[in-house]
């Protein structure tokens, strides 16, 4: 599969959750375009900005808001693809902010794509083995639902 993941991150904290997620979509064998929001455009993605399956990685701004530049990145590629179906979402947050705000953005961002996958929300940096692990099997629950004969027959899908 095509794979573009596409992230914003002011200190690093969703680029590592990001780099994870592509380093165990290559070892499954997936070729992976990486678009840094507010640093990368969309021809960062290669002269065809479809892909097929969309990893979108956020912090969470003040209110659990999306950061503008991941706001403008969204826009530029529904304009270019329209809405895709296939967007999964991640990204890191601190409870401190209020638990009503923590990962505001990923939630934010999965309801507007009406993601069909679960959400990966991490506090603060990925820790350790647990949240590596956290990460590989999220993002292995992602690729194994794409890969799977309901996938390929939505029709047959068990709501
Ligand atoms: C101005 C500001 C507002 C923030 N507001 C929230 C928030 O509402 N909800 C949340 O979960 N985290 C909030 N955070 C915390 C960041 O989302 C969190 O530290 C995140 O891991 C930063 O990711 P990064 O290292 O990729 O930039 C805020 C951080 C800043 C600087």
């Amino acid at each position: 599969m095509r794979i573009l993941i596409a992230f914003t991150s002011l200190s690093g904290n969703t680029r590592d959750v990001a780099r994870l997620v592509r380093e165990r979509c290559r070892a499954r064998g997936h070729a992976v375009s990486w678009i840094e929001t507010g640093i990368d455009e969309l021809s960062a993605a290669g002269p065809d900005p479809r892909h097929d399956l969309y990893l979108f990685g956020a912090w969470s701004d003040n209110g659990g808001r999306t950061p503008a530049e991941m706001k403008r990145f969204i826009a530029q590629l529904v304009q270019a693809v329209g809405k895709p179906r296939q967007v999964a979402v991640f990204g890191t947050g601190e409870t401190q902010w209020g638990q009503e705000y923590y990962c505001g953005a990923v939630r934010r961002i999965a309801a507007f794509f009406d993601s069909p996958h679960p959400r990966l929300e991490i506090e603060q940096m990925p820790h350790g083995r647990r949240d590596s692990e956290r990460i590989a099997q999220w993002t292995d629950h992602v690729l194994d639902t794409l890969g799977s004969p309901a996938h390929a027959h939505p029709a047959r899908r068990i709501a």
